[in-house]
């Protein structure tokens, strides 16, 4: 009995009895291409099992919180301590940004006076001309000629903002790009806020086309190309000869009194830099770390960012560092507006952490101004607390923008007029914070499907040093989980 006969296999490849030369060539080039077709797809398995194991060793961690509270700025501390040579060459991007901060703060006080001077500007000032506010009977605050001239110096600042707005949202999806007012009603005479300007993050928009980073890197800086050059040069050159005039106007006391009756602390608010302006109003001026921390972009979208720790800036009970042991890490930031919170859904899938920033007891959200800021952030960490997709994330609170809190309470304003359960308990920030931690943990406690492992920090971004600190401390917390869950340790 022949092989063959014994081995079903064998006989079923054998070649067929009597084959030509010619059938045989046939058939070894079939062989060799089948060879060749199961080789690639071995290939792509083997690549793909990689690419899995790779990809079960990436932390995956999201920002999430309503808008202002701190998502981007955290993101920021992030990328400055563990992104470096990234953050380093997006620096002088951030220029820009912070020009279009300080011009919305001296438009922001240029409308507001206007607002004073003729109250029919009011958004919620009656065609017959009498005003339904309640603030009717207060007497306006009298201008002088004085702030009629600076208001008029300055106008050149409102071509500088629409150049450099367009600069930025050029080749990125931009809404409410063009300035215009919003007034927020309430009681008293209300409150002027500039529409935000707005693209789908910063680096979108520095390295779109013909972004100002691309002037940096072609040219060196700022001695770049054509278009860039002119409109960075005359926007610093522009904002550079109203300095004086910018200065003058902050510090004006009728200016003050003015912002004081309408209960406008520009100082608090999102990209403030009056204060700074011998530094930053000048022709060299180039954003510190701390700057760009400051700088304020709102956020459209989901930002996705990578960052790479390196063994030896990784925890200590990690050792050497491996794909497994979370070196790479995703950080995903989101726009927190309430009509951009759909967006977030796609991204809820295997995430290890979320750390969600709250702020602000005392005011009103901007798309909304029926809402409470906390009475949000309250409903939003339910509803992200109690997703069945999110069970095993980690969870970690950050009672954030603890500076301002710090000083509201201390100037007199009180937890128990938005929180009515607070009682009298002691209006400090200590007792404040306690309170604040333990309303969102018993909410986790209370909304989570399954018991999980959940962090809560009082922190102000802004402050970078004190940052770097509790950032160390929850990358380790989110890798200690990370590798607990992937029984790595
Ligand atoms: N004083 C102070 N300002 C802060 C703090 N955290 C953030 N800010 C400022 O608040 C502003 C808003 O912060 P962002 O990080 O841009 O807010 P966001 O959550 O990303 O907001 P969206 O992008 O609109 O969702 C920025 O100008 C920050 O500099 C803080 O702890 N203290
Ligand atoms: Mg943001």
């Amino acid at each position: 009995m022949g092989a063959m006969e014994l081995d079903p296999f064998a006989a079923l490849i054998a070649p067929p009895k009597g084959e030509t030369s010619e059938e045989k060539a046939v058939r070894e080039r079939k062989e060799q291409e089948a060879q060749r077709i199961s080789d690639q797809i071995d290939q792509e398995i083997k690549a793909e099992r990689a690419l899995l194991k790779k990809r079960q060793g990436v932390v995956k961690v999201l920002l999430l919180g309503q808008s202002e509270s701190g998502k981007s700025t955290t993101l920021k501390n992030f990328r400055m301590t563990y992104a470096r040579t990234a953050w380093k060459q997006e620096r002088a991007s951030w220029r820009a940004v912070i020009q279009l901060n300080i011009i919305r703060s001296v438009m922001t006080i240029i409308e507001t006076l206007e607002a004073e001077a003729d109250p029919s500007t009011d958004d919620d000032y009656d065609e017959d001309g009498s005003n339904s506010m309640s603030h009717e009977s207060q007497p306006t605050i009298p201008l002088t000629e004085k702030h009629q001239l600076l208001t008029l110096r300055l106008g050149p600042l409102r071509r500088v903002e629409t150049d450099l707005k367009r600069r930025l949202g050029a080749g990125a999806d931009e809404e409410s790009a063009v300035g215009g007012t919003e007034v927020l009603d309430g009681p008293e005479p209300p409150i002027i806020r500039p529409k935000e300007f707005y693209v789908r993050g910063w680096r979108s928009a520095f390295v779109a086309p013909g972004a100002l980073v691309k002037a940096m890197r072609n040219g060196g800086g700022w001695n770049g190309h054509g278009g860039e050059k002119e409109i960075v040069d005359e926007a610093t050159e522009v904002i550079a000869c109203c300095r004086d005039d910018m200065k003058a106007l902050w510090a004006d006391q009728v200016v003050q009194a003015v912002l004081r009756r309408r209960r406008m602390r520009l100082e608090d608010s999102a990209g403030f830099f009056l204060n700074d302006l011998d530094r930053v109003a000048t022709r060299n001026y180039e954003p510190s770390d701390d700057d760009i921390v400051r700088a304020r972009l709102r956020t459209l979208g989901v930002q996705e960012y990578r960052i790479q720790f390196d063994a030896t800036s990784g925890p200590k009970f990690l050792g050497v560092g491996s794909a497994e042991g979370g070196n790479e890490w995703i950080l995903y930031d989101v726009g927190g507006a309430r009509t951009l919170r759909n967006a977030w859904l796609p991204f809820f899938d295997s995430v290890n952490a979320i750390i969600f920033p709250i702020s602000c007891f005392d005011e009103q959200l901007l798309e909304d101004p029926d809402v409470n800021r906390l009475e949000d952030s309250f409903l939003l960490w339910k509803a992200v607390c109690s997703s069945k997709i999110l069970k095993q994330t980690t969870m970690i609170l950050f009672l954030n923008k603890c500076d301002i809190l710090r000083r509201k309470l201390r100037s007199g304003i009180l937890l128990r007029d938005y929180v009515p359960n607070y009682g009298d308990r002691p209006n400090d920030a200590a007792d404040v914070l306690k309170f604040m931690k333990e309303k969102f943990k018993d909410i986790l406690k209370r909304s989570s499907p399954q018991p999980r492992v959940s962090y809560f920090y009082g922190t102000s971004v802004t402050d970078t040093k004190a940052t770097a600190n509790t950032l160390k401390t929850v990358r380790d917390s989110i890798l200690r989980d990370h590798l607990k869950n992937a029984d790595l340790v």
